[in-house]
């Protein structure tokens, strides 16, 4: 895909994420009010052209910076929390006065990796989303920093803001960042060449982040990579450039990088399964992998072993016996049980468990095929 139908294509594009970066946000401590003024007003002229927008913001600690007069992005996990907790309603309410000068209605939306992880929490995060554009709102999301923990932070926005792409099945994805696209080395090296059309054999130097960013290019990277397998649209833009959403629509000479989107995609549900961290293993006999890759569903009869203990609807690994990850999926059952129905006939589930819930431990539309996603 050349950029010309790349353009036309977002032109079409009905559901945009823009991803705002910290760096893009903050200027010298403080926030930078007059680069937000012009975002604001172009995607107001989005919203009027009747495209539904979501922005995922970064920049809570950045605003907390400006308001504790801290210079340096701390490292310390709590004082960043702290950071964030100061600087979010701040950020919210620059971008709601910014907003209500167009007569548009915001909201404010804090999730962690749990509500993208949990298939429960995920659809309700979802259903949320949902309703809020039919409302004509605009939600404004970022990771809830003041409580998650290290573990289950996404810590930067870029993958967050593709996990929005894929939750709210968005069009598009647009990066706002402090530079215009991806260089092959250090945008600041003389000769560093500019790479506007990329795919995942893009080969570039990750030469660290902003005073402020989080990410860097590399997550950029993978997020826009993430978004293209899904058939989306994905791009990065200089956030800082005046009126540099207007120009990505409006103006065939504006530069910006662009990720190829692929023609064979997978659908939400297998995507969000692939990206789920897995709470377990269970390993599987030769027929089962064929049968898997027949597009049937996982017996007990074909699992040899378990490892981890998991709960019934959480996301698990299905290896073979050399150990290749050949599919993720839903669990029927919780590990233990699968301890005991394992490489018994599906009829026998009953008389060994006093219960049946499914023949199947990982039913074939709960599963994304992890060897042929890759082949993609
Ligand atoms: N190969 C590269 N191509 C483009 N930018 C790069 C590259 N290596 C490092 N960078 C830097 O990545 C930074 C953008 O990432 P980051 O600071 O996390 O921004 P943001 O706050 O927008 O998320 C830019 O300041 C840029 O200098
Ligand atoms: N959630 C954090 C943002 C994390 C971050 O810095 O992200 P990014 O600038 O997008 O690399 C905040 O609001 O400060």
């Amino acid at each position: 895909m050349d950029k010309r139908e790349f353009r036309e294509r977002l032109n079409q594009a009905r559901r945009i994420v823009i991803k705002i970066g910290s760096g893009v946000i903050s200027n010298n401590g403080s926030v930078d009010k007059n680069t937000l003024k012009s975002i604001v007003e172009d995607i107001a002229n989005l919203k009027n052209r009747k495209k539904q927008i979501l922005i995922v913001s970064s920049g809570a600690v950045a605003s907390g910076m400006g308001i504790m007069g801290v210079k340096k992005r701390p490292d310390n996990i709590v004082n960043l929390q702290a950071l964030a907790s100061l600087g979010q309603p701040e950020l919210i309410n620059i971008y709601k006065e910014l907003f209500e000068g167009f007569g548009i209605k915001t909201s404010q939306i804090l999730i962690t990796v749990d509500d993208i992880q949990n298939r429960r929490r995920f659809i309700n995060a979802k259903n949320t989303l949902l309703t809020l554009l039919k409302w004509d709102i605009l939600p404004i999301i970022n990771e809830n920093d003041t409580v998650v923990i290290k573990e289950l932070r996404f810590g930067d926005n870029d993958n967050l803001s593709y996990h929005i792409l894929n939750l709210i099945e968005a069009d598009a994805l647009v990066i706002l960042s402090t530079i215009d696209g991806l260089y092959t080395k250090n945008p600041q090296d003389s000769k560093a060449q500019f790479i506007e059309a990329i795919d995942e054999t893009v080969n570039f130097e990750d030469n660290g982040k902003s005073l402020l960013g989080s990410g860097g290019i590399k997550t950029k990277i993978e997020a826009g990579l993430n978004a293209a397998k899904l058939g989306k649209l994905a791009c990065i833009i200089n956030g800082k450039t005046p009126n540099a959403i207007k120009q990505l629509f409006n103006d065939s000479e504006f530069r910006f990088s662009y990720f190829i989107p692929k023609t064979h995609t997978i659908n939400s549900k297998k995507s969000w399964i692939i990206n789920c961290m897995p709470a377990g293993v269970v390993v599987i006999d030769e027929g089962a992998e064929k049968n898997i890759l027949n597009n049937k569903s996982l017996l007990p009869s074909g699992i040899k072993k378990v490892y981890g203990g998991f709960g019934r609807g959480d996301v698990i690994n299905i290896e073979n016996e050399e150990g290749d990850l050949v599919a993720k999926g839903i669990t029927n059952y919780d590990s233990s049980e699968i301890e005991r129905i394992k490489q018994q006939h599906s009829n026998e589930i009953v008389n060994i468990l006093g219960y049946k819930y499914s023949n199947d431990v990982v039913h074939i539309d709960n599963m994304a095929l992890t060897k042929y996603h890759s082949e993609e």
